[in-house]
């Protein structure tokens, strides 16, 4: 599977330097990133770029105005004893004009940014929901591959990113099209000017891009410790590990390492900030020398009467914000491919595909199941590990039976567990169901047929009646569904203890949380396994935190509830397995013995041994 995520990186995930030729390629994204755009809202997105388009001609526009105003100035001066003075009109027209113009600039520039605010907020939330709605695509042995964590945490930090490439592609194509209407009018002075400005601006254009790509390839490199830095961030700092932080004095060692790791990049960091700093303001300097050798040019000519002061005005400012904009343009190119590249992120993950997914043609699920589960000689090794968790295995579930799995910490149960429900598939042998391999049947079906808790369950910080719940979240405003499952789970009288009863908010994260005991929680998340009339319910040592009256009675209760439907207990505690009809004994992975309780025990083999072990125990 590793494989398979990797098969999907790009070239640059292997590699820290980028070339140009990849800078260039990544501007491919920029199609589909404005698709997305676009999609988030139609309207900002025309209404932002008609505004900046009509900014874009403004600065030449002011220009120009100027021009006519300064050769007006001097007409007027030039007329004897004064008699311009009388003849304004003209003259403060064009002043109004300009001044209407500056009023435009700043109006249409806080329009504009106003646009990009609401476009970027709106995208953002538009990419954090795609990227949920694709995680839950997604593999659960994706979600443990470490490769595929720092994809999805670089897309993730494109969520609120994105913006900045927003407003700076727009912002590059407003720039562009001022350039155009300037350069238009420099160019009937003299093209030459353009060639100059050009090559002023290249060598901090080179400069920037060279730290550009530097400081991406820092960043990139870093991925896993930035990863590792939230994580202690988080477990330094959190009302699920204060406790044991407290108890084992954990925060000095956490602290040091936080300091550690986040000095080394800051460091780094440091000395290649300092580094752009010095060469940026060499490069620019250069830039500075050619407008002001440009500037000399003009002013001759306007010595020696070949232009008038008002073009002299007009060209000077031009180039001016020729230069300026052109530099800006250049610089923004840079750090455009490196957002470009970053988007490769985003892309890559969510061209992740997942590996476990329904057939073309699903085979309708069989209800009810008639002969049950058979797994034909399975193994499956997880991709991070040598070790096979199961190999080997063949045995039958039947249906309507009920079977226990037992065996040392290890072995592979949960495991067995997660292949029935197709959380992953087999990498040898098959499973089948009524005959037809599980890769036949609609995933979504065989999900919904199929209801698991898990030992490590999630507690969720949300309400008592949303934790239950979340066994059939589409059933999650059926009151007396949830009411029924919460009696079967013993979880009713948790619940009729907190002050909110259902509606009470669990977890102290939140405000007004009520934090529960582990047993409480495990009753509140056993009710989920009743919440769906799944016909196979699979519980993974749901009990280990029940206290022992407890245990027996929500046995006594599974057992009567789930009569007819085929179940699969995972327990340590042989006075729950011994209820089940049939008991598999795993080791390291392999079957080592199936029987019923009084067969195993007379076979007197590794079942008979841990039970005796136990039993001893209680005498
Ligand atoms: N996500 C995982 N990635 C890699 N290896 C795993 C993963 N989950 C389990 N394993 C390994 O697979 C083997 C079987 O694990 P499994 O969880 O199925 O055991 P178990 O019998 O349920 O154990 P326990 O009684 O402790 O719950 C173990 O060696 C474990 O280290």
């Amino acid at each position: 599977m590793a494989k398979k995520v990797n098969s999907h990186a790009n070239s640059t995930d292997t590699k820290e330097q980028i070339s140009w030729r990849e800078r260039f390629a990544a501007l491919g994204n920029l199609p589909a990133f404005f698709r997305l755009v676009w999609e988030t809202s139609p309207g900002l997105f025309l209404g932002n770029a008609a505004l900046r388009l009509i900014r874009a001609a403004i600065p030449a526009a002011t220009l120009y105005v100027g021009k006519l105003i300064v050769d007006q100035v001097v007409i007027l001066s030039r007329q004897p004893g004064g008699a311009g003075a009388d003849d304004t009109n003209y003259l403060w027209w064009l002043v109004s004009a300009e001044f209407g113009l500056a009023i435009l600039s700043t109006a249409l520039g806080r329009a504009v940014s106003l646009l990009d605010g609401l476009l970027g907020d709106l995208f953002t939330n538009k990419i954090s929901i795609r990227l949920m709605e694709h995680a839950a695509t997604l593999d659960l042995e994706q979600f443990e591959d470490a490769t595929f964590y720092d994809k999805l945490e670089r897309a993730r930090r494109q969520t609120s990113g994105r913006t900045v490439l927003l407003s700076g592609v727009f912002g590059q194509v407003q720039e562009l099209i001022s350039i155009g209407f300037l350069a238009a009018g420099l160019a009937v002075y003299n093209p030459w000017l353009l060639l100059l400005i050009l090559v002023a601006v290249t060598p901090s254009f080179i400069g920037d891009n060279y730290f550009n790509q530097r400081s991406y390839s820092l960043s990139r490199s870093w991925t896993p410790e930035r990863r590792e830095l939230d994580y202690i961030r988080y477990i330094g700092a959190s009302d699920e590990t204060a406790k044991e932080v407290k108890i084992f004095g954990l925060s000095g060692f956490l602290i040091d390492r936080f300091r550690s790791l986040s000095w080394e990049y800051f460091r780094k960091n440091r000395a290649l900030s300092i580094s752009r700093a010095s060469w940026g303001t060499v490069l620019t300097a250069l830039g500075t020398a050619g407008y002001y050798g440009a500037y000399v040019w003009i002013v001759m000519r306007a010595v020696s009467g070949q232009i008038s002061l008002g073009d002299l005005t007009f060209l000077a400012g031009s180039f001016r914000q020729v230069r300026g904009s052109l530099e800006g343009i250049l610089l923004q190119f840079s750090s455009l491919t490196q957002e470009a590249i970053y988007l490769q992120d985003l892309f890559d993950y969510f061209a992740i595909q997942p590996l476990i997914h329904s057939p073309g043609k699903a085979r309708p699920f069989p209800n009810p199941i008639r002969e049950g589960f058979v797994f034909e000689n399975v193994g499956f090794k997880y991709t991070n590990s040598e070790r096979w968790a199961l190999r080997n295995l063949s045995f039958t579930l039947h249906a309507g039976e009920k079977l226990a799995l037992v065996g040392e910490n290890g072995a592979g149960k949960t495991t067995l567990v997660k292949l029935l429900a197709r959380l992953y598939d087999p990498a040898e042998g098959r499973i089948l169901l009524d005959g037809y391999d599980l890769r036949e049947y609609d995933l979504t079906a065989l999900r919904q047929n199929i209801g698991v808790i898990f030992q490590d369950y999630t507690r969720f910080k949300m309400s008592a009646g949303v934790n239950i719940a979340v066994g059939d979240i589409d059933e999650r405003t059926n009151q007396p569904r949830i009411e029924t499952s919460a009696q079967r789970s013993l979880a009713d009288t948790v619940i009729a203890k907190l002050a909110g009863g259902y509606d009470q908010q669990l977890g102290r994260s939140f405000n007004k949380g009520v934090e529960l005991s582990g047993g409480e929680w495990q009753k509140v998340a056993l009710g989920r396994a009743y919440m769906r009339d799944a016909q196979l319910v699979i519980l993974d040592e749901p009990t280990a935190a029940l206290d022992a009256r407890a245990e027996y009675e929500v046995f006594q209760r599974f057992a009567k509830l789930t009569e007819g439907r085929s179940s699969v207990i995972i327990s340590h505690r042989f006075s729950t397995v011994r209820m089940a009809d049939r008991i598999l004994v795993l080791e390291n992975g392999t079957l080592l013995e199936i029987g019923s309780h009084y067969e195993l025990l007379e076979k007197d083999g590794r079942y008979a041994e841990l039970f005796g072990l136990q039993a001893r125990g209680y005498q």
